[in-house]
């Protein structure tokens, strides 16, 4: 697969009503799931709907390393399995690109096998604490025969001298070191126990369920969750049809808020509580936005959105929100740059280890645009303009961050003067069809000159 070559900035400018039916492409969670359990599983697995981004696609190839057999046929992806414990030691390094999900949950699936593996990415993968996912996949007894200061990438796993089952407190809120562990936990004989003090989405439970894998989860008097998950069983292929993606979905919901007039239709959005905590704070703060045909597809509810452009009002949004809309929170911060009065937004300390520290990227970004912020250790306070009197004019860093590019250029379509971001190449990560979408919708961005 191809490595970026040059940076392409693009320009977003202040546009006429949003109008229109847009489709969500495929959830990436769900995706890159599909093709690691599918790929994994005995049989066949056939997907539709599957986000055909980088990061997926990247997952795609490390399982095909592996053994795995994966092909288009039309609109569907075809997997052939090799079977639970049966995974090929890959003959060169696995390239996640720019994917913390692909890599992580990658290192425990793989962690435990008696073989080799080594994990490289992209420079903003490279930066990210992968500490957090190594950190129990050396208690369950896997090598880490080599890695970059700090327990970063490029990394190399050797399998357990003697694999060993834990019971894991997950420290912070991520479904990512969840899912690594109790995909390590595959691999090993006896239960592997996963307690989620807090609940983070839950695509790997649900989708090993699915693939019948023995897992079982219970919630507490106190709200604890613990997942148990029984090693070495058998999982069998299975036909999924991925629900579109909410976090994309964010992009064109705030951007048909922001710019008066609009009204548009946002089709196949996957409404899983564990994901809608954005939707919850846009309605808080006055959005119309209206589900509209509501309904369950492959045990996931999804819905179609109403979106009408509003006149919002500041909020605050409490830290327990967080996991629910952790990749959300750019998106936000535009919104709220459009809101009247403060929006104050609080446990944002996962932020700092995505593609980029997007609290420091995005309060740059408003700040070059004109915007009143206060950026605090895992705070931001946003005081809006309604209107976006003055907004804008400014250029942001994306630092290789798809959903600072995508936020930025959202806020160029209703701020006075134009956006501009450094990169938008990354976006094709997570949501490649984004240009084509927004300016369907009537939204101006293109190149910038
Ligand atoms: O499990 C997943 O699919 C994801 C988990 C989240 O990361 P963390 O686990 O680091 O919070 C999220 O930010 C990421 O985009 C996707
Ligand atoms: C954080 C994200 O993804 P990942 O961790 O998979 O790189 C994201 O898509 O916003």
């Amino acid at each position: 697969m191809s490595h970026h070559g040059s940076a392409r900035p693009a320009t977003a400018s202040r546009s006429p009503a949003l109008n229109g039916r847009v489709r969500m492409p495929g959830d990436k969670s769900i995706s890159h799931r599909s093709f690691m359990f599918g790929g994994l599983a005995s049989g066949e697995t056939r997907i539709t709907g599957l986000l055909e981004g980088e990061d997926v696609m990247r997952t795609g190839e490390a399982m095909k390393a592996m053994g795995a057999a994966i092909e288009k046929r039309g609109n569907e992806w075809i997997i052939q399995g090799t079977g639970n414990g049966c995974l090929l030691e890959p003959a060169a390094p696995l390239d996640f690109g720019n994917a913390g999900t692909g890599s992580r949950l990658t290192m425990g699936l793989v962690g435990t096998y008696d073989m080799t593996t080594t994990f490289i990415g992209d420079a903003s993968l490279s930066k990210r604490p992968m500490g957090r996912v190594l950190d129990p996949l050396r208690e369950m007894g896997v090598q880490v025969i080599d890695a970059a200061p700090g327990d970063r990438m490029p990394l190399t796993l050797r399998g357990p001298r003697q694999a060993a089952p834990i019971a894991y407190r997950v420290p912070m809120a991520s479904a990512q070191v969840k899912s690594a562990v109790l995909l390590a936990g595959l691999n090993t004989p006896g239960v592997t126990t996963v307690i989620e003090p807090v609940m983070t989405r839950d695509h790997t439970e649900k989708m090993l369920k699915g693939f019948g894998a023995s897992l079982e989860v219970e919630t507490d008097r106190d709200g604890v969750r613990h997942i148990r998950i029984e090693g070495q069983g058998k999982l069998s292929g299975q036909v999924i049809a991925v629900p579109g993606d909410p976090s994309s979905a964010g992009f064109p919901l705030v951007a048909a808020l922001i710019v008066p007039g609009s009204d548009i239709i946002i089709e196949n959005v996957l409404m899983n509580p564990t994901r809608t905590g954005l939707i919850a704070t846009l309605l808080e703060m006055g959005a119309s936005i209206e589900l509209v045909n509501p309904r369950n597809a492959g045990g996931e509810d999804v819905a179609d959105l109403r979106v009408r452009s509003s006149e919002l009002k500041g909020v605050t949004v409490p830290a327990e929100r967080a996991p629910s809309m952790i990749d959300e929170y750019p998106v936000l911060a535009v919104a709220a740059s459009f809101a009247e009065g403060e929006t104050v937004m609080l446990g944002l300390e996962e932020l700092r280890v995505k593609e980029s520290d997007r609290l420091a990227a995005v309060a740059r970004g408003l700040a070059a645009n004109g915007v009143d912020c206060t950026e605090g250790k895992d705070t931001l306070a946003v005081r809006g303009v309604p209107g976006g009197k003055n907004l804008g004019g400014g250029t942001v860093t994306t630092h290789l961050d798809h959903r600072i590019a995508m936020s930025f250029l959202v806020m160029g379509l209703a701020a006075e003067k134009p956006v501009t971001v450094d990169d938008q190449t990354m976006i094709a990560t997570s949501f490649p069809e984004f240009m084509g979408l927004m300016t369907g919708l009537g939204g101006k961005i293109g190149e910038a000159d």
